[in-house]
């Protein structure tokens, strides 16, 4: 599991540290971190650190001095290091004399040439959208020449992952003590590139943002024994499609079978579509272990969604189903709830513009859980999952080729699935987006980075179960 904490959270355990350490001892091993990153990557694109032309982008604060003291490591081995400041009369007086006593030299300009660039003007005390000077020497980084961040790439909030304007595109970011939030949720984290955390001795609390990895997903799987059958293992009642979008049906039953539940039940006029796709499907009203309403309902149907969320068993509501939610009603429910909006469906939910929660997403996903009650899987490149007073999940599996027509359904009928399997509804949505991801990984197959189809997803499940369990 990874888990990430907020800049106050970090800041508090720094203080604590720092206050039993020699003065300086922070900032050394955080340097000593970032220039081990540095000289691997150097080593493996040039053989040697010595020789190589190293810049330093240097900003006013405690990361331009982690940069700096870096910097000054690579100049004793050999590389020609220039800093460039942000505002010369404003740099970590004793970085600089570092750098300076190793022979690296101080630049106006961005050098055009470099093998490497350091992206230390802002770490976790940057505020807002980089200012003038800051977006200027971003802006002058050579194209084609790797960066590496120090502590975050500069321009992403590190508490949110919001960018404001230009921001640095790091190819590697060393982050010191721990994950922020930032690092693991977009737009931030795909301007992060890989991130190499430096362990520099902080004593953390409980986390409060996870990325799960393969193996805390193959805990949560579920698994049949010798004593289970089909109803021990969990039904789940799909309702979804309509006679204009039969094929939403198709593809929530399509995930919900291949997610583990022993059986799968649909209700909805699309069931000749589902037959015909999936013979093993049961139709028609029953007990169920979860639901799962909503996907390609169409218009008019909010009151067959209402007698499902009356039921004592966890649903998840999807797609045409979230329009007119009742936040009331869903915060008097005693069963788990479980809402997959995209980011439109979130924001009318929210009754703010789709902007604000494509900016805010963290925020937006944990204000929706508080709102109704309910678990909120917040679909998107890095989707969210909130819920009332636990740590947010941030999916880290996801491709921008999931954002195709029908791949929700996909991803709505797998999460009911494990919720009917008796996975709770965090553990249901974060395990769901995660093979829900590796799966489209796998359906490109042989051609990475190429459109996929939500039938295909379904399809490749199988796949991201199994490299889960076996790695
Ligand atoms: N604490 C520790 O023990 C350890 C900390 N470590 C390192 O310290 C980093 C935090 O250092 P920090 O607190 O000095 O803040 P930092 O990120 O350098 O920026 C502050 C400066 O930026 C400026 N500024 C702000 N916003 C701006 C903007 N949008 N555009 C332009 N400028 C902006 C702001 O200006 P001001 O608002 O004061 O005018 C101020 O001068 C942390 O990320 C890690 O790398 C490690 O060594 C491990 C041990
Ligand atoms: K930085």
């Amino acid at each position: 599991m990874r888990t990430a904490y907020s800049v106050e959270t970090v800041r508090a355990a720094e203080r604590e540290l720092m206050a039993r350490l020699p003065e300086g001892a922070l900032m050394q091993r955080a340097a000593a971190g970032l220039a081990a990153v540095c000289t691997r990557l150097l080593t493996r694109r040039r053989g040697r650190v010595y020789g190589a032309r190293v810049v330093l982008l240097a900003g006013p604060g405690d990361n331009g001095g982690d940069a700096l003291y870096a910097g000054a490591r690579l100049a004793r081995r050999g590389a020609g290091v220039t800093a460039v400041p942000m505002d010369p009369q404003r740099l970590h007086p004793g970085g600089l004399a570092a750098l300076l006593a190793a022979g690296g030299r101080l630049a106006q300009e961005v050098p055009r040439r470099a093998d490497l660039v350091v992206d230390g003007l802002l770490g976790i005390g940057g505020r807002g959208g980089l200012r003038p000077a800051a977006a200027a020497l971003a802006g002058q980084i050579p194209p084609g020449v790797p960066v590496v961040a120090v502590d975050l790439p500069s321009g992403v909030d590190a508490d949110t992952g919001e960018v404001a304007g230009p921001a640095v595109r790091a190819d590697v970011t060393v982050t010191f003590g721990a994950y922020k939030p930032g690092l693991l949720v977009d737009p931030g984290a795909s301007l992060a590139g890989a991130v190499h955390l430096v362990d520099i001795g902080l004593e953390l609390p409980p986390a409060q943002t996870q990325a799960l990895q393969h193996a805390d997903v193959a805990a949560l799987l579920p698994a049949p024994t010798a004593t289970s059958d089909k109803y021990r293992r969990g039904v789940v009642g799909i309702l979804a499609g309509s006679r204009q979008y039969p094929g939403a049906a198709v593809l929530a039953v399509a995930g919900a079978l291949r997610g583990g539940a022993g059986a799968v039940r649909y209700v909805g006029p699309a069931a000749e579509a589902v037959l015909a796709r999936y013979p093993e499907t049961l139709i028609g009203p029953g007990r169920v272990q979860a639901w799962v309403a909503g996907p390609g309902l169409g218009e008019g149907r909010a009151g067959e969604v209402a007698d499902l969320l009356a039921q004592d068993v966890p649903v998840l509501v999807d797609a045409d189903g979230l329009r007119g939610l009742d936040p009331e009603l869903l915060r008097t429910r005693s069963a788990p709830t479980l809402l997959t909006p995209h980011a439109g469906e979130a924001a009318a939910l929210l009754e703010v513009p789709r902007e604000s929660v494509e900016a805010g997403r963290l925020s937006a996903a944990a204000a929706l859980a508080r709102r109704y009650g309910a678990t909120v899987l917040l679909k998107g490149s890095t989707t969210l999952i909130a819920s009332g007073g636990g740590p947010v999940r941030v999916n880290p599996t996801g491709t921008a080729w999931l954002a195709t027509a029908g791949s929700g359904d996909v991803l709505s009928g797998l999460a009911g699935s494990l919720l009917a399997a008796g996975l709770s509804g965090p553990d249901a949505g974060a395990v769901a987006a995660y093979l829900h991801g590796l799966a489209a990984r796998h359906a490109a197959g042989s051609a990475p980075g190429t459109p996929i189809l939500a039938h295909e997803v379904a399809e490749a499940l199988p796949k991201a179960w199994h490299e889960v369990h076996s790695r």
